[in-house]
């Protein structure tokens, strides 16, 4: 009986919670400029700014022919790929449900599936110039583990990224907390002819997610080459 009165007041408490957090998450939206542009120019998501904002500062999309966009829900990313680079195969995955987009193969499937990488590949049809990885793993709220599962995500988007780019493509990735593990930039280094870190305006100024841009992928060969290395070491 006691458990039972404690645990109402509980659930009381984290209702207030969950109603005030989404007060906060209201007003924000209703003050955001970039929710309220998203809306005027048909982007399904504030998110579209950032791959705008990086693809002005790093010209990704010029010439893209085939482009993958890990994480694509709700879309705004491949809106931006579908406007900058008219004619360019997209395909998306995402855990979540995505509405249509004219001419994209969308699947709902986790990325970290073992048949993931053969389904994108399958419905690309040939070595992307461009990949994408806008993920973050759903936080569990513990700092440190929220931290390495997104970690995960970008080390797999980078693998799979190494095995499937033409030579001089590139890859985009989501990170958190500054950037990407150093392990990790080394690694990128030896695979791509740029690495950047890049925080676009459109992301939130309180919030710790950056991204990192390599650019000029060096081919399979480099790739194989740094992996044996590493497997020596
Ligand atoms: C910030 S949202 C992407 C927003 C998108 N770039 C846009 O512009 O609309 C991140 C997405 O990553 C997805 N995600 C996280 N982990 C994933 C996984 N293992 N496989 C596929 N998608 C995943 C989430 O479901 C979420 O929809």
């Amino acid at each position: 009986m006691s458990r039972g009165g404690t645990g109402g007041r509980q659930r009381v408490r984290t209702a207030r919670g969950r109603t005030a957090a989404s007060t906060r998450w209201l007003e924000r939206q209703l003050n955001d400029p970039y929710v309220r542009r998203a809306k005027a120019e048909g982007y399904r998501s504030r998110a579209a700014y950032k791959l705008l904002e990086l693809d002005e500062r790093f010209g990704l999309l010029k010439g893209a022919k085939r482009v993958v966009d890990l994480g694509i829900a709700p879309g705004g990313w491949t809106q931006v790929v579908r406007r900058r680079a008219p004619g360019a195969r997209v395909v998306g995955i995402d855990l979540l449900p995505v509405d249509p987009i004219d001419e994209v193969t969308i699947f709902q499937m986790d990325f970290m599936a073992d048949a993931a990488p053969a389904a994108l590949m399958e419905a690309l049809g040939g070595a992307p110039d461009l990949v994408l990885s806008d993920m973050a793993a759903n936080t569990v709220g513990h700092a440190q583990t929220d931290a390495l599962r997104t970690m995960a995500l970008v080390e797999t988007a980078h693998l799979f990224a190494c095995d499937v780019l033409r030579p001089g493509g590139a890859f985009v990735a989501k990170v958190f907390a500054g950037g990407a593990d150093s392990a990790l930039v080394a690694e990128m280094k030896r695979n791509f002819a740029t690495v950047k870190h890049a925080k676009p305006p459109a992301s939130r100024k309180g919030s710790v997610e950056w991204f990192v841009i390599a650019q000029g992928f060096k081919g399979r060969a480099a790739a194989s080459a740094g992996e044996a290395e590493t497997a020596e070491d």
